[in-house]
């Protein structure tokens, strides 16, 4: 009987992952090249899932619309850019997913910044796998960023910080030009507010397509107006 009730439940998680990865799929404009890559790197996960906690554990039945499709529609706010940081990136959301999508373009490279090492493991066991155009960074952000000269047009960060510790983590490569898009939720203008007594910015809110009152921020610019509390 309880053998019964699990095969019926990893038939109907089978069953929701069919279905969702459909709706995604089919969404795309062209899924010939990513399609496959993206199975590949699904198929890694789950199977990772088992013993590392890369996802929580009730998004899996929505796993292409909550995580993928929520990662591929930064593509579409910068379209060019080739030169990717995607800071704390964990499973690989957003920064693994756009290197998938850049794969076939010449000189395009994101860097995912991963402290927790199993994570960046399983992140580069997922680049083998997928042939994405990404490169795995095990440090922490506050030691990449500074001495990172490689050019950067675009830095990423989901479900990693509030807006004022994202805008510190990431200054070192705003200051150089990089612009960032953050994925944020629907208090997005409350961290803006607070954000904003120490910071100028000049930044942008786009409606998530994927998360309903989820917003995406893009900070074109961003110029610390108080010195951040030392240490000592
Ligand atoms: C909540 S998870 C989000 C992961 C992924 N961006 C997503 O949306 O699924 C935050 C990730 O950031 C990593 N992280 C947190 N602080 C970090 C730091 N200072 N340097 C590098 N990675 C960090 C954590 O290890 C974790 O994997």
């Amino acid at each position: 009987m309880a053998k019964a009730k699990h095969q019926k439940t990893s038939r109907d998680l089978e069953a929701s992952l069919a279905a969702d990865r459909t709706k995604v799929i089919e969404s795309l404009n062209d899924s010939r090249e990513i399609a496959p890559r993206l199975d590949r790197y699904v198929a890694a996960l789950l199977q990772w899932q088992a013993t590392t906690n890369l996802i929580a554990p009730s998004t899996i039945p929505e796993l292409w619309s909550r995580h993928i499709a929520d990662s591929l529609q930064l593509l579409r706010l910068a379209p060019d850019a080739t030169r990717w940081v995607d800071l704390g990136s964990g499973g690989g959301f957003p920064g693994l997913v756009i290197a998938c999508a850049l794969a076939d373009k010449p000189r395009a490279v994101v860097h995912l910044v991963e402290s927790n090492l199993k994570k960046a493991a399983f992140l580069r066991e997922a680049v083998r796998l997928t042939g994405a155009s990404a490169r795995v960074h095990a440090v922490r952000i506050e030691d990449f960023v500074d001495g990172f000269n490689e050019p950067v047009e675009i830095v990423t960060a989901r479900a990693l910080a509030s807006l004022d510790n994202l805008l510190d983590k990431a200054y070192p490569l705003l200051k150089r030009g990089a612009q960032a898009l953050f994925l944020k939720g629907q208090d997005v203008e409350g961290e803006l507010t607070a954000a904003s007594k120490y910071w100028t910015m000049d930044t942008e809110l786009i409606p998530s397509i994927t998360d309903a009152g989820g917003r995406i921020v893009r900070v074109v610019s961003a110029q610390r107006l108080v010195p951040p509390p030392s240490d000592g």
